[in-house]
């Protein structure tokens, strides 16, 4: 079944009229083989000890000021060493698995923001064992307010009682303060176990966990468990689904994925955040982990012969912009499509090389795709937009005439 997504997208136009840049044109299908292009934007990886979140560059490169209001905002704690800063530097810096072993250990209480180069906004905190919830220097209020999941590491190759008591303090507290918070438990660095020995330290801290909130009569508290390593992709597909939990526009997303896909003849299609390689949206097929590897190795291709042969040593230069596409064939009649969706997107398909013969038809469809994700975007940033005037509106009325603040209820 061939068709122009634009014929087909009643659900896109339901929502908001669809404006198509140019008619559907089978000639219109370009043959590069890889292109790729630059923009500018800084690595966003600082260390903060105030209480700026440091995000304010635009999440989708549309229009900004705002945007940075639908990244999902993601707390890293756990014990020293469990592994939070090198799942950060894998995930998020591209650092090899390997080099993680030279990391030191933080000493004091750090928080470092990852927010401007990536569709994901996450703050990690070490969390050492002398840090206090009671301590009044530490303003975790402020902390787990605006937060969307709370990850937990734990070192699985370690005695994890104290991670446990730390992890039933850390959720309880972060509980109070904000209900909404997801909370999810990495048991981490299961390369070093056997899969049997994985499932059974899965079960007893998801039993000893879960059995510590029972006591505490706070039942109601949902937990989710993750086996995760740095050393294979298992930390970067628990960061997808931690991610996409947070994301209010997922099933618009997987609808519209669906649609493209049915009407341009691919097999499957992910949307992915370029920089740490996490898919914030799928269609609904099921998801093979050989072919989400393949899609990161295929980003890691895009970027990497673009770092090193398509910078021109301009500072400014980064390796991914709107002309960034990629095509791979591979030895059995698949193929990868890449293209760029928004500064921080990119949507990679697979195919078999007979529907790759309409690349017109497809690059069309996904032109209207990308306008609706725009769409889709926009209509969050606009919510975000009066919900931000009218709590600025409601502070500006409980400050008192002289300047004092009241803090808000
Ligand atoms: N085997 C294995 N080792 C890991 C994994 N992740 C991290 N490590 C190692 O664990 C050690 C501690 O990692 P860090 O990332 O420094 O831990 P941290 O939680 O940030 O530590 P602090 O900075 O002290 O809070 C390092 O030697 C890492 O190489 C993993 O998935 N598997």
């Amino acid at each position: 079944m061939w068709k122009s997504l634009a014929a087909a997208s009643d659900y896109i136009s339901q929502t908001r009229r669809m404006t198509s840049g140019r008619k559907y044109n089978e000639a219109d299908g370009e043959n590069e083989a890889l292109s790729f292009g630059y923009y500018d934007d800084d690595d966003g990886f600082d260390t903060f000890t105030d209480g700026d979140c440091g995000c304010d560059e635009g999440v989708l490169g549309f229009s900004d000021p705002f945007s940075s209001e639908v990244k999902p905002r993601i707390l890293l704690m756990g014990l020293r060493r469990s592994g939070k800063s090198s799942i950060q530097k894998v995930v998020f810096h591209k650092m090899s698995p390997n080099e993680t072993l030279f990391l030191e250990s933080t000493n004091k209480i750090c928080r470092e923001d990852v927010s401007n180069s990536s569709f994901v906004s996450f703050q990690i905190w070490d969390f050492p064992g002398q840090i206090d919830f009671f301590d009044p220097t530490f303003d975790y209020e402020m902390i787990f307010r605006g937060t969307g999941a709370l990850i937990f590491v734990i070192d699985s190759q370690d005695d994890y009682v104290e991670a446990l008591s730390r992890l039933h303090l850390t959720v309880t507290r972060a509980y109070k303060v904000n209900p909404d918070i997801n909370f999810e438990v990495f048991i981490h660095k299961v390369d070093g176990l056997s899969d049997d020995h994985k499932i059974e330290k899965q079960r007893d801290i998801h039993k000893r966990a879960n059995d510590d909130l029972a006591d505490a009569g706070l039942e109601r508290i949902h937990l989710s468990f993750y086996l995760t390593s740095i050393y294979d992709h298992s930390i970067f597909e628990a960061f997808s689904k931690v991610v996409q939990k947070l994301i209010p526009q997922l099933p618009t997303l997987e609808n519209l994925l669906n649609i493209f896909i049915s009407n341009s003849g691919i097999e499957k299609a992910f949307l992915f955040d370029v920089v740490s390689k996490i898919y914030i949206a799928t269609d609904s097929s099921p998801v093979d982990m050989q072919t989400y590897e393949l899609c990161c190795d295929m980003i890691d291709v895009v970027i990497d012969i673009s770092c090193i042969y398509g910078l021109t040593g301009d500072e400014a230069g980064t390796p991914y912009d709107k002309e960034s596409m990629a095509i791979i064939h591979l030895n059995n009649t698949t193929v990868m499509y890449l293209k760029e969706v928004t500064k921080f997107l990119a949507l990679v398909c697979f195919l078999r090389e007979e529907s790759f013969e309409r690349k017109g038809l497809i690059d069309y469809n996904f032109h209207c795709f990308k306008k609706a994700i725009e769409e889709v975007f926009e209509v969050r940033l606009k919510v975000q937009r009066s919900r931000k005037l009218l709590s600025q509106r409601r502070w500006s009325k409980q400050t008192v005439p002289n300047g004092t603040q009241v803090h808000p209820h």
